[in-house]
Formats: C-alpha cells, sequence, structure tokens
C-alpha cells in the first residue's frame, strides 16, 4: 500500500471518484471532482484519508452510518448523500447521456426527474441473529459486515417507524447465527416482509413465529423462502387506481412517485394506441394503467407476478381487455411476425437488457415503441438496434428512484 495526493477529475459509473495516475486510473469511494485527497492506494483503489481541498459541492451527509468515518462501520448505500442536489442530478443525467453517446447515439436527455428522502417503499436488509441481539442493517460496501441501523434516511416512514416489528419477525425466523435477507415493502394493507436465506424451520418454531407476527401491529403478511407464512392481511399496491396483491418477494419499483412518473411517461408515449404489448410487465405496473388506453397483452417470464395481474384485471371495472402470456423473453422473444399484432410495445427488463427482443422489435413495423431501464449501458445497445433499423428516438427521460446512488433508471420513446 502507498499513500499519495491525487486531485479527481470525475466520478466514474459507479459513483466512485477517479483520479489519473502515471499508471492508469485510480478510484476512490467518497471523493468528488476537483477534490484533492489523500489516499492509501491498493492498485487501481484509493482509500481516502484525508482531503486537502474539498469540492464547494461536498455538503454534510444526512445519514451517520455514511462514509470512511461512518458510525459502527460504512453503510454500502447511499455512498453519494455528500454530493449537493444539483452537482448529483447532473451527475446521474449524464450517465444516460454518455451510455448513449457510446452507442453514436445523441438524443436530447430531459433533466433528472428527482428522488427525495422518505420515499423508498421497497427495503432490502441484511440480517443476522447474535447471541445478544438481532442485527437489521445493511452490508458495509464489499464486505459480509452489517451496519446496524435505526433510522435511515432514504426508507418511508412507514418502514422505519416499524424497524422494532420487522427485527420481531427476524429474530422469530433466524435459526442460527447465519446471515439473512430480510426484504421489505410498504403496501396499502401493511408491510409485506419477505425472508430469504433460512433453510431449516422446525414446526415448533414456525408455530412461534406465526404467533408473533399475529401478535404485531402493521404486518400485512410474513414469507419464508418465497411461501407465505402467515398473511393477516392481504397486502395490497395500487397501480393508477388499480389494487394488486403481489406475490411474496415480487418485483416493484422502488418508490411509488418514480413509479407514478415512469407510468405516466409511459402512458403518453403509448398514446391511442389501440393494441399494446407490455412485455416484461411483472404484476402489471404499466399494464394495468395502458389498459385504460387500449387492450394489452402482458408477457413476463413469472407465473405468479401474471396470476395477481390477471386476478386484478378481471375484478376492476373500467379496463380494455388484457390477456397474459408467461413466456421466457429472453430465449423466446415475441417474432417480428407476432408483433404486427400491437400498433405500440413497451419493454422493461431486467439489467441485462432486452437484446433479442430489440432485434425482432427492429424488424417490425411497430409504431410507437416505449422501453423502460435501470442500466443505462444495455439500453443504449437495445436502443442502437432499433435507430439503426429506423426508428428514431423521440425523448429519453431519466428517473432517480435509488437516492444518493449511481442506480438511474430511464424511460425513452420511439417511433417509425
Ligand atoms: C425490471 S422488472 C419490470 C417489471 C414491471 N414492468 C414493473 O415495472 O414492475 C423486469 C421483469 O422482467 C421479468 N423477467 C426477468 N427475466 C425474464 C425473462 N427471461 N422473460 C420474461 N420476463 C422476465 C421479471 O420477472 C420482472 O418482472
Amino acid at each position: 500500500m502507498s499513500t499519495e495526493t491525487i486531485t479527481i477529475q470525475k466520478l466514474g459509473a459507479q459513483g466512485d471518484g477517479i483520479a489519473q495516475s502515471a499508471d492508469g486510473p485510480v478510484y476512490v469511494p467518497f471523493a468528488l471532482p476537483g477534490e484533492t485527497v489523500a489516499i492509501a492506494r491498493v492498485k487501481s483503489h484509493g482509500t481516502l484519508m484525508s482531503i486537502a481541498a474539498a469540492s464547494p459541492d461536498r455538503q454534510e451527509p444526512h445519514c451517520r452510518h455514511f462514509g470512511p468515518d461512518g458510525v459502527n462501520g460504512t453503510c454500502g448505500g447511499c455512498t453519494l448523500q455528500h454530493y449537493a442536489d444539483a452537482p448529483y442530478r447532473a451527475f446521474k443525467r449524464q450517465l444516460v447521456v454518455d451510455a448513449l453517446r457510446s452507442k453514436g447515439l445523441t438524443p436530447e436527455v430531459d433533466e433528472l426527474i428527482a428522488a427525495h428522502p422518505g420515499e423508498r417503499r421497497r427495503v432490502v436488509f441484511a440480517a443476522r441473529k447474535t447471541e445478544k441481539d438481532m442485527l437489521i442493517g445493511f452490508n458495509q460496501a464489499e464486505s459480509h459486515h452489517i451496519v446496524a441501523i435505526h433510522e435511515c434516511p432514504i426508507a418511508s416512514a412507514g418502514i422505519i417507524s416499524r424497524l422494532p416489528a420487522i427485527r420481531a419477525v427476524g429474530a422469530a425466523l433466524a435459526v442460527n447465527a447465519e446471515a439473512f435477507r430480510i426484504s421489505v415493502l410498504e403496501t396499502l394493507s401493511g408491510l409485506d416482509i419477505a425472508v430469504d436465506e433460512i433453510k431449516k424451520l422446525s414446526d415448533k418454531q414456525r408455530r412461534s413465529a406465526i404467533e408473533t407476527v399475529l401478535a404485531l401491529r402493521g404486518i400485512a403478511r410474513v414469507s419464508l423462502n418465497g411461501e407465505i407464512l402467515v398473511e393477516p392481511m392481504k397486502p395490497m399496491i395500487d397501480f393508477g387506481g388499480v389494487q394488486v396483491s403481489p406475490p411474496p418477494g415480487a418485483f416493484t419499483q422502488a418508490t411509488k412517485p418514480a413509479e407514478d412518473a415512469m407510468a405516466d411517461l409511459v402512458a403518453a408515449h403509448v398514446g391511442k394506441a389501440k393494441r399494446i404489448a407490455d412485455l416484461f410487465s411483472g404484476s402489471g405496473t404499466f399494464t394495468l394503467r395502458l389498459a385504460r388506453i387500449g387492450r394489452v397483452h402482458a408477457v413476463e417470464g413469472e407465473d405468479k407476478p401474471l396470476a395477481a395481474l390477471d386476478h386484478a384485471a378481471r375484478n376492476t371495472q373500467g379496463l380494455k381487455p388484457v390477456t397474459t402470456e408467461r413466456r421466457d423473453l429472453f430465449r423466446r422473444p415475441l417474432m417480428a411476425q407476432e408483433l404486427k399484432a400491437y400498433d405500440a410495445v413497451v419493454f422493461d427488463p431486467p439489467r441485462a437488457g432486452a437484446e433479442f427482443q430489440s432485434k425482432e422489435l427492429a424488424r417490425s413495423a411497430v409504431k410507437k415503441i416505449v422501453a423502460v431501464s435501470c442500466n443505462p449501458s444495455t439500453l443504449a445497445r437495445d436502443l442502437a438496434l432499433l435507430v439503426e433499423s429506423g426508428y428514431r428516438i423521440t425523448r429519453v427521460t431519466p428517473i432517480d428512484q435509488f437516492l444518493w446512488t449511481s442506480h438511474v433508471e430511464v424511460v425513452a420513446a420511439l417511433e417509425k
């Protein structure tokens, strides 16, 4: 390890400060562009030791678990909370601009739709039962160490106020000292808690866990490794005025404001299309809103979210017809021939993007396409395929739902 003083030039795609040294780039977490910092260096990784000249954009962090001096270690989330709002938002927008430019695409990119503290309704906690305590928190960056938390500036008040109940659920289910995960979704009827990575549970322990949960307030459901353990209330979430009960551990957008912003953009881009396909539909975040515009065919790889979506669509008045199809869109994308049935196609794949589906869309005559993505680099690859085949990008909007991180969502509209 060597110690040196360097000047940070920019932030990288993961949010680390990057400085150029004689032997290549050095990545320095928690350092900001323009700062001169002393670092302890191992190869290309620099640990921030002290700041010789701070950026005027450096601000007080919102959380005491933050940074190299974080209480009880450094929580691995929110690594950009010391960056002032305006440059932080400009950095996230620029990630999208740069990713598109790397594929030769130069559309106008909107300002970032901002996220705010207290909006996160979906939080995944790291947990471990010790002899003395039930630890609930977040993993320290690149470590199994759990930074125990009792507050969190990004999580919703409904989750933070129920941390004692979440801790009680963890304690009731933990078998031994192994680390496990507790995913919490705040729903209209209470918390939907999905516990994973606990392998063995005796019948006695199961019964006692159920009793514990039933005595707690504000818990709608607890599931263990995907199976419902106890469900005092059906967890319900609202997709544009339609109530859906998602399966345990189902994908939902992490914040309601970002979900609404994405859904509004998707609906606006789809316009008056009468025949719509919603690919990678999940439990119907976009499908159920789009069903107010035209008939929608929802395609998704998992059974349970589709069943939830189907049930909600069948029990809601005033929607146009909704059909569902379980299909592995990575192996079997909707082919150009099948795409003839639609005026508009929305696709919202996982981080890997939708390369094969984009190739088929590129061969199709679908008039409007809306691409939703949580990964600007795979999005850029997929959009480039569409642009090469004659589609025109009409709007690109970056949206923040993972506050103070380098993750950014994007909604892109295309026409032919
Ligand atoms: C980013 S989520 C979007 C879900 C939904 N559009 C929403 O906003 O809630 C991606 C979805 O793709 C689904 N998925 C993952 N791999 C898939 C595959 N190979 N084929 C079809 N769907 C897949 C996941 O189950 C998940 O529901």
